[in-house]
């Protein structure tokens, strides 16, 4: 070997010692975090993932409202105030809203090239985010009130009659609401083939997104490289998904051009059609109308979420559920459905509906931004590049911000607006569970009068109570702390008890139910 050889041999075996010393350090400047180890930084404090959200919480009560985690060379930025959202994320506009890659989407077929979820900033995700914000814009979100109501009529109906599937009536209700806006169709039942078949790759997906063992590739990016044989169970899955979505949207967007061409005014009138129909830039077909996909995706399981926590919390709280009920009944009795409307003479079911979301909210670390310029927040550096947590959970649990953040207790939201304790609210804003910056929820209106509406139907009519689990010969606990810890938040399986409130009432959803399912009929046949 030449001399020359060992010197550069030398400088390169020096340079990747250096690079693995210097791995996983946190550099100056960054916000306080856990101690790192060489190579990891934290990486091992992150575990499966599993109550990832729990122990954000505990980093942010011991370093504060911005930490950092050092996932081995690369840098996190957790926020855990609404002030810190506020100055890193929002006021940084499009700088503080770009999103880190996902290698695991990516092999799922849904990664950053087809769907704006996971898309970084760039010109066709800015154009497509305006065309989402006309058609979700508070504005917009009333013409999807007539089907919002058919289909919680739908709903009621379903849960009087088979109140123990109510698990299945409500991801029926609110993918079929959501396909609607979308699609121009709906999903009259949850033994559809569509229904199965998105719910099941939904679930799947939910998974292998959450953060734990499925980041390490995004991490450390030479695990992409390594040879895996096919028959690896990740790689199975992320094939079916795969199979499962292309198929679903294929089909669903087919369906669409059909109606386009034969004049179908619900096909010209959803978002896919109306993405067809407007000039779509050359070669951007696949990432504008896959975004029908990502909004089932995105609108049909948080409301679903905060319906199943709903249902939990009226069975386990009865005092609240009676609160509840007797303001609903108060406002309309026996002689009619409530309205949307109707919720501005209910305050205590808006305190109830609020504290439901502080409590459990269904993103409990938001979804990943990433920082496209610097940022500084309380003299701590932000660096470029670096991803940001915006940790919703921690927020709505700091016991400086919330009395006894830890019990769940509408009465707060009538004490203030923001239910902080005096003076703490200042930076909170009414929509933090639906993210920040640029890359806010665009369905935030529809997504908000859903849960609204359906809440106060629910309470209207049903009676819901805990039950024996007939395993265990317990009563469903209070604790409320047996939750899916994927990306979104869910109750995991659990049973309750619904009762009719009164024969009248089952009169006059009986008596809507035609109306309905005539409205909603515009939405079905082929
Ligand atoms: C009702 C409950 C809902 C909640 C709690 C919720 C929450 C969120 C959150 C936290 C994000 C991430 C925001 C960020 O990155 O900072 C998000 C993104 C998104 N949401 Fe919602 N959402 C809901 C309903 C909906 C509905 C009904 C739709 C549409 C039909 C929708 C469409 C989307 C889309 C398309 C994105 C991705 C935006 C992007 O990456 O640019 N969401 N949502």
């Amino acid at each position: 070997m030449q001399p020359s050889e060992i010197v550069l041999i030398g400088v390169f075996l020096s340079g990747i010692a250096t690079f693995l010393l210097r791995s996983g350090r946190r550099e100056q400047g960054l916000p306080p975090g856990p101690p790192t180890v060489p190579v990891l930084g934290n990486v091992h404090l992150l575990g499966n993932g599993k109550d990832l959200h729990l122990r954000m919480s505990q980093w942010a009560s011991t370093y504060g409202d911005i930490f950092s985690l050092k996932i081995s060379s690369r840098t996190m930025i957790v926020l855990s105030s609404a002030t810190a959202v506020k100055e890193v994320v929002d006021k940084k506009g499009w700088a503080g809203s770009s999103r880190p890659g996902n290698y695991i989407a990516e092999i799922c077929g849904t990664g950053a090239e087809s769907n704006l979820i996971f898309a970084p900033d760039c010109p066709r995700l800015r154009n497509l985010r305006r065309t989402l914000a006309r058609f979700f814009s508070a504005q917009n979100a009333p013409r999807y009130l007539p089907a919002q109501a058919a289909e919680s009529t739908i709903l009621l109906h379903d849960l009087m009659v088979h109140p123990q599937d109510f698990s299945e009536s409500i991801r029926r209700y609110t993918y079929s609401l959501t396909k609607i806006m979308t699609y121009g169709r709906r999903a009259p039942s949850f033994a559809d083939e569509d229904v199965q078949q998105f719910y099941s790759s939904v679930d799947e997906l939910n998974h292998v997104l959450a953060p734990g063992v499925y980041t390490l590739f995004d991490i450390f990016p030479f695990l992409q490289y390594l040879p895996v044989p096919s028959s690896a169970p990740w790689r199975v899955l992320a094939q079916r998904v795969e199979t499962v979505r292309t198929g679903l949207h294929t089909n669903m967007c087919d369906r669409v051009r059909y109606g386009l061409t034969a004049g179908n005014k619900q096909s010209a009138e959803c978002f896919v059609g109306t993405v067809l129909r407007s000039d779509v830039p050359d070669g951007e077909d696949h990432f504008y109308s896959y975004t029908g996909i990502a909004l089932l995706d995105a609108g049909s399981d948080p409301t679903a979420a905060f319906l199943l926590s709903l249902v939990l919390v009226l069975a386990v709280y009865p005092e609240c559920q009676a609160r509840a009920w007797k303001e609903v009944n108060e406002l309309m009795g026996a002689t009619r459905l409530p309205i949307l409307a109707d919720l501005a003479g209910a305050p205590y079911v808006c305190a109830l509906i609020k504290e439901i979301l502080r409590f459990k909210p269904q993103f409990p670390l938001g979804v990943p931004h990433l920082m496209t310029d610097e940022a500084t927040y309380k003299g701590h550096h932000v660096p470029k590049g670096s991803i940001v947590v915006l940790n919703t959970y921690g927020i709505f649990h700091d016991p400086d911000v919330f009395e006894d953040p830890w019990i769940f207790n509408p009465e707060r939201f009538l004490k203030s607006e923001q239910g902080t304790r005096p003076g703490r609210d200042a930076n909170f804003r009414d929509n933090l569970i639906f993210g920040g910056g640029r890359r806010v929820c665009p369905g935030q209106s529809v997504g908000q009068s859903t849960m609204e509406l359906t809440t106060m139907r629910l309470i209207w009519g049903l009676k819901f109570s805990s039950a024996r689990d007939p395993a265990t010969g317990t009563f469903i606990s209070r604790e409320l702390d047996w939750y899916s810890s994927d990306l979104i938040a869910m109750p995991r399986s659990f049973i309750c008890t619904m009762e009719l409130r009164s024969s009248e009432r089952r009169d006059i959803v009986l008596q809507a139910l035609g109306e309905a399912r005539l409205y909603l009929s515009q939405f079905e046949g082929t």
